[in-house]
């Protein structure tokens, strides 16, 4: 069907509101400035980190022993580059970010680039030492994430192998970039480490803050749904169900009644061996779930709980209404 040309004749006009609200919504462009991190690129990188993480269940097929030092090798050397040039975007984006908001500085026009005139940082120079500590730190990462696997095995029955484990469930695929995220976000990294989460997050329905802290044989069984905030502590050999919220339970406030932004401690503390089943919502910094504690299905816990006690909702009574015509509903109790 050929398309009406006359309906074409509003686009220069449509064209000019959206420009116009380049100068009016000037805080949702990013004109003139220097290049930020990108979305695909760091897609591309976790991709490159999947392959070195667990070669030979993604994109590669035929690896041995013999040629995976070649295969790794390269991968290495291309995430070294693309790591660099990711994190000197993101850390010269901040240092922008930093000096524009500076008190004094003054307001730039939103056609302006805010660093022209200022001193210039090599960023790349600030960047290649952190792209290669993560990938010194990958080897460590690597041995975790068996451990991860491993619990994931132990905790499910469901689970047939390790294959299936790595090749299948979503809850280690967000534990492995998450796992990554945190290594860059305790670099001093800004941006990427939320980027990954947030892809990964996108990607399985589970959502861990790569500031959290979690101990290794970590199991997420299902997943969909999990939030996991920024200021965590998780022990060693947790297990999480699905739709499982780990969440500030207040918010601080500033001197002029914002927000406080920032990492102090606002989500709860697991310690080793908890489990926590679906739904469940455990919330504030303050709140500590002992050790081998398990706490049920949609508990609401806002309070910390001792060690080897079991926290569960009262067993609601359920009513089976209709069962035959003409007759009292039926009552039928747990
Ligand atoms: C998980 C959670 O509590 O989220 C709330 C808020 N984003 C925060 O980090 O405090």
């Amino acid at each position: 069907m050929a398309t009406d040309v006359r309906l074409k004749e509003e686009l220069p006009a449509i064209t000019d509101q959206l420009v116009e609200t380049y100068t009016e919504c000037s805080r949702l462009n990013h004109l003139a400035h220097e290049p930020l991190p990108n979305r695909d690129a760091v897609a591309d990188i976790v991709a490159d980190l999947f392959e070195v993480l667990y070669p030979g269940y993604g994109k590669r097929q035929n690896l041995h022993i013999g040629n995976i030092g070649y295969y790794v090798g390269s991968l290495v050397d291309s995430l070294h580059d693309k790591l660099t040039t990711q994190i000197a975007r993101a850390l010269r984006h901040e240092l922008c970010h930093e000096r524009d908001s500076a008190v004094s500085a003054p307001v730039p026009e939103p056609w302006e680039s805010p660093s022209e005139d200022k001193p210039h940082t090599d960023c790349e120079k600030i960047a290649q030492p952190k792209a290669v500590e993560l990938l010194r730190r990958l080897a460590d990462v690597r041995k975790t994430l068996e451990l991860d696997v491993e619990a994931a095995f132990r905790g499910d029955p469901a689970a047939r192998s390790h294959h299936e484990i790595i090749f299948c469930y979503p809850g280690l695929e967000a534990i492995t970039i998450y796992r990554v995220a945190h290594e860059l976000y305790g670099l001093g990294v800004p941006f990427i480490p939320r980027m990954m989460t947030e892809f990964a997050h996108a990607k399985t329905g589970i959502d861990i803050h790569p500031g959290a802290t979690i101990g290794p044989g970590f199991f997420i069984d299902h997943g969909t749904g999990v939030v996991i905030g920024e200021t965590c502590h998780i022990g060693r050999g947790v297990k999480l169900y699905q739709g499982v919220t780990l969440g500030a339970l207040s918010f601080t406030k500033d001197d002029d009644g914002g927000l406080l932004h920032g990492n102090y401690k606002r989500h709860p503390t697991l310690e080793d061996g908890v489990i926590v089943y679906a739904n469940a919502t455990i919330l504030g910094g303050q709140t500590v779930v002992g050790t081998r504690a398990v706490v049920g299905s949609n508990v609401w816990l806002t309070e910390s709980v001792p060690p080897d006690t079991t926290v569960v909702l009262e067993k609601p009574k359920l009513r089976l209404k209709g069962a035959k015509p003409n007759t009292e509903p039926l009552t039928y109790e747990i």
